[in-house]
């Protein structure tokens, strides 16, 4: 089974849940953003021995937060020595609304993952955009390139669609899956 790390920054908790979720469903090890925008050690050593690596931002003012910026600048030098060339990739966002901009932030996860060389792997759920979709269902927000989750502004950790969180379940599992294949 590959090794996935679901590395993550959540300011008030609300992405630290569904990445939280998705790890106890697929085993993946999770790896902090700090509120400095920092990664320790471990999380760094963990990282570099990953098969497949997801992201996990909110988004925030139509893009990442600056932690996951500051991050993202710090794999400047994994892509200097190309360490993370050919791993298996894949993201998600959370907000606020409906929309918000999300895919904005799933379009900085994808060039990310493509700057360190990285295998992106799609969303490959279809939509539930019928009258008769709910909230509940999975992939209702219709994402392609990766998970979308809407967390609304009102709503506690734990009111989180449930289909949304399931999408994101379903995605980390996939992301895990493809890079067995390719990593074994
Ligand atoms: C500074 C800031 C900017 C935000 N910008 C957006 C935005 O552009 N679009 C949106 O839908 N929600 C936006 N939100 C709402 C957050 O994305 C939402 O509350 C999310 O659940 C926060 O995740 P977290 O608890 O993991 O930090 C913003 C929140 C903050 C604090």
């Amino acid at each position: 089974m590959a090794k996935t790390v679901i590395v993550y920054f959540s300011g008030y908790g609300h992405t630290k849940q569904i990445a939280e979720a998705a790890a106890q469903a697929t085993g993946a090890e999770l790896v902090e953003v700090d509120a400095q925008g920092d990664v320790a050690e471990a999380g760094w050593a963990a990282l570099d021995a990953a098969d497949a690596i997801i992201f996990g931002a909110p988004t925030y003012m139509g893009s990442v937060p600056w932690q996951f910026k500051k991050f993202a600048d710090a794999t400047s030098k994994k892509w200097f020595t190309r360490a993370w060339q050919d791993k298996v990739f894949g993201g998600f966002t959370n907000s606020a609304s409906l929309n918000g901009d999300k895919q904005v932030t799933l379009i900085f996860l994808q060039t990310l993952a493509s700057q360190q060389g990285g295998i992106w792997v799609s969303l490959g759920l279809a939509p539930a955009n019928t009258k008769g979709a709910t909230r509940s269902d999975i992939n209702n927000l219709g994402g392609s390139v990766g998970a979308l989750v809407q967390s609304p502004a009102d709503a506690s950790v734990d009111e989180i669609p449930s289909g949304d969180v399931e999408t994101v379940k379903l995605y980390a599992a996939r992301v895990a899956e493809i890079a067995t294949r390719l990593h074994g």
